[in-house]
């Protein structure tokens, strides 16, 4: 069963009229989220598209931004900094920022489902600086070290 964690949601007056994020379908990981904005991304730009609400997640957990692959293996188009932060005490609009990686323009219309949003929870790191970490087979071998991506 898929925990449910309320969040509180606060439409800003440009959100009006649109629809919450919301599970596409019951075993959805992501809410498909919609721009409040209508706006072209021309090839090669990006856009901090608006969302027309703010949230406070509740301490504890985050919410990541993600693009949808059907826009980025159709169109090109997807979160640079993908998954996006966002903190729980952060209470600004929940911005999505998009990156048109085709060669042509891109244009979203308000109402158009542009990302997804996915609630997980987050554990922070407490450092306990020592002199000298374990060895492991590993060791400082990375990047790499195992092998490429094909067995020749
Ligand atoms: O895709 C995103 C990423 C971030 N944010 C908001 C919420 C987040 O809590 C805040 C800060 O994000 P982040 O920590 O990724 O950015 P920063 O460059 O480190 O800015 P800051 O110094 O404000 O933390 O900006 C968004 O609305 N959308
Ligand atoms: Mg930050």
């Amino acid at each position: 069963m898929t925990d449910r964690v309320g969040v509180r949601l606060k439409r800003l007056p440009h959100g009006h009229g649109l629809e919450l994020p919301a599970y596409a379908t019951p075993g959805a990981a992501g809410m498909d989220v919609v721009a409040a904005e209508a706006i072209t991304i021309a090839p090669g730009e990006r856009h901090a598209v608006a969302t027309g609400f703010a949230v406070a997640i509740p301490e504890g957990y985050e919410i990541q931004v993600r693009p949808r692959s059907g826009l980025a293996l159709k169109h090109g188009i997807t979160v640079p900094n993908t998954p996006g932060t966002i903190d729980s005490d952060y209470r600004g609009e929940l911005k999505v920022i998009m990156i048109n990686h085709s060669t042509e323009d891109f244009t979203i219309a308000r109402g158009d489902r542009i990302a997804q949003l996915v609630l997980a929870p987050v554990t922070q790191a407490v450092w306990n600086e020592v002199e000298e970490l374990d060895a492991t087979e590993r060791g400082d071998g990375g990047f790499g070290s195992t092998g490429g991506h094909r067995k020749l």
